[in-house]
C-alpha cells in the first residue's frame, strides 16, 4: 500500500525539522513533488526566464508529467525519510525522538501526550532552546499513540511568555523567519499544522506568546487562578502566534485591542466570556476534574477526532500561515526597536516588571 495522507503530513512536518539544509537540488526535487502529490500536473504557466528559482521549481515540477498524486506522494515521504530517520511509535505509547531537556517534559500515558514546560523558577519563560525542544515534542507527539495533545506549565505559572534574555543576548537581533536563530516562523506554522486535538492545560499566569497561541487550541482549560496578558506594547514589541488574526475573531475586534494593544491583563473568567478559554475550574480541583475530563476524551477514535479537527481547521490554514509570515516579518523590526530594547533592559534592572 502507498503512503496514506497521514504519512504525507507527517513527512511535511518531519522536514520542517531537519536540522541540516537538505540542499537546492533535494529542495526543488520535494517542492516538485509536493505540488504533483496536492495539486496534480503542473498547470500554471512557466515562470520568465531571469527568475531563476520560480523556473527552476516550475521545471521540475513540469518534469513529473502525469505521475499520478499518490505516487508522488509516496516519493515524497520516501525522500523525507532518506533526509531524517523516522521517529519510532509503539502501542505502549513510547514516544519517539521526545527532546532531552529538563525545561521542555514529555509524557505519554492514557491516550494523551502531555508537554510540560518545567522552568518554574523563571515562571516557564521559555528560552531559545525551549522554542527548539518543543518544536522536537510536537512532533514526536503528532506520530505517537497518543489520541490528544496537552501543553501545560510546572509550578506557579503557565508561562511568562519569551525568555526576555533571548533578546539581549543576540545583540545582531533575533532573526525569526525560515533559517534564523529563532525559527518564531517554523514554530508557530506547527502549532498552525499540528493535526491532533490540541489542548491547554493553563495552571496559573499565562503572558505573551504564550497567551496568542492558546487562539491555535483546540481547547482550552483555565484555573481561576490563571491570568492572560499580552504586553506586547509596552515591550515595544507587536503580535505574534497568528493573534492579530485570532483573537479579533475569537473575542470581537475591540475586545482584542483591549489585549493586543494596550495590554490589558485579563482573568480567566474574563477570558472564557471571551471565548479564549474553553472552561474555568476552581484553582483547588482543577488538575483533577481536567484530567479525568481528557482522559474520557482521550478514548475516543483517534482518526475521528483528527479528521474532525481537519475538517474543522483546514480552510482557516492557508490564511493562518500568510498572518504567521507577516507578523514575524514586523516583529523582526520591533525587536531591533529602542522602545523594545529599552524595556527589556528596564526589566533586568527590575525597573518594569508587570
Ligand atoms: C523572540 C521573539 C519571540 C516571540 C515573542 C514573544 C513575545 C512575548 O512572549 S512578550 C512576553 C514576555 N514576558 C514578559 O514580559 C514577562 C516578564 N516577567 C515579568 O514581568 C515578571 O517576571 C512576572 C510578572 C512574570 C513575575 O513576576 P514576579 O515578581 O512574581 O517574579 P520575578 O521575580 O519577576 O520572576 C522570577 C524570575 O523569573 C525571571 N523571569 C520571569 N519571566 C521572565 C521572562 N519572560 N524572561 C526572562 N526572565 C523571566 C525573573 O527575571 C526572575 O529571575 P531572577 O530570580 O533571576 O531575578
Amino acid at each position: 500500500m502507498g503512503a496514506s495522507q497521514k504519512d504525507f503530513e507527517n513527512a511535511v512536518n518531519r522536514l520542517k525539522l531537519l536540522k541540516e539544509d537538505p540542499g537546492n537540488d533535494t529542495k526543488i526535487k520535494l517542492y516538485a513533488l509536493y505540488k504533483q502529490a496536492t495539486e496534480g500536473p503542473c498547470n500554471v504557466p512557466r515562470p520568465p526566464v531571469l527568475d531563476f528559482v520560480s523556473k527552476a521549481k516550475w521545471d521540475a515540477w513540469n518534469a513529473l508529467g502525469s505521475l499520478p498524486k499518490e505516487t508522488a506522494r509516496q516519493n515524497y515521504v520516501d525522500l523525507v525519510s532518506s533526509l531524517s530517520p523516522s521517529p519510532k511509535s509503539s502501542s505502549s505509547g513510547a514516544i519517539g525522538n521526545p527532546p532531552k531537556s529538563e525545561s521542555v517534559l514529555m509524557t505519554s500515558r492514557d491516550g494523551i501526550t502531555t508537554i510540560t514546560l518545567n522552568r518554574p523558577a523563571k515562571k516557564n519563560a521559555i528560552t531559545l532552546q525551549m522554542y527548539e525542544d518543543i518544536l522536537l515534542a510536537m512532533n514526536a507527539a503528532s506520530q505517537d499513540d497518543s489520541t490528544i495533545t496537552v501543553f501545560t506549565g510546572n509550578g506557579e505559572y503557565y508561562s511568562s511568555g519569551n525568555d526576555l534574555a533571548n533578546f539581549t543576548d543576540n545583540p545582531g537581533g533575533l532573526k525569526l523567519s525560515e533559517d534564523g536563530n529563532l525559527p518564531l516562523r517554523k514554530f508557530v506554522d506547527t502549532f498552525i499544522d499540528f493535526p491532533k486535538p490540541l489542548v491547554a492545560v493553563v495552571n496559573g499566569p499565562a503572558v505573551g506568546i504564550t497567551v496568542t497561541l492558546l487562539g491555535l487550541f483546540d481547547a482550552v482549560y483555565a484555573s481561576d487562578r490563571a491570568t492572560f496578558h499580552t504586553p506586547f506594547s509596552s515591550l515595544g514589541l507587536s503580535p505574534e502566534g497568528c493573534s492579530s488574526y485570532t483573537f479579533p475573531k475569537i473575542m470581537g475586534p475591540s475586545k482584542a485591542v483591549e489585549m493586543l494593544i494596550f495590554g490589558k491583563k485579563i482573568t480567566a473568567r474574563e477570558a472564557c466570556a471571551r471565548g479564549l478559554v474553553t472552561e474555568v475550574f476552581p484553582d483547588g480541583t482543577f488538575q483533577e476534574e481536567v484530567w479525568a475530563r481528557l482522559k474520557a476524551y482521550a478514548k475516543n477514535p483517534p482518526n475521528a477526532m483528527r479528521i474532525a479537527k481537519q475538517v474543522i481547521r483546514s480552510s482557516e490554514k492557508e490564511k493562518l500561515h500568510a498572518v504567521n509570515a507577516e507578523e514575524c516579518r514586523i516583529l523582526e523590526e520591533r525587536v531591533l526597536s529602542e522602545e523594545c530594547i529599552n524595556a527589556v533592559l528596564n526589566f533586568f534592572s527590575r525597573k518594569a516588571r508587570l
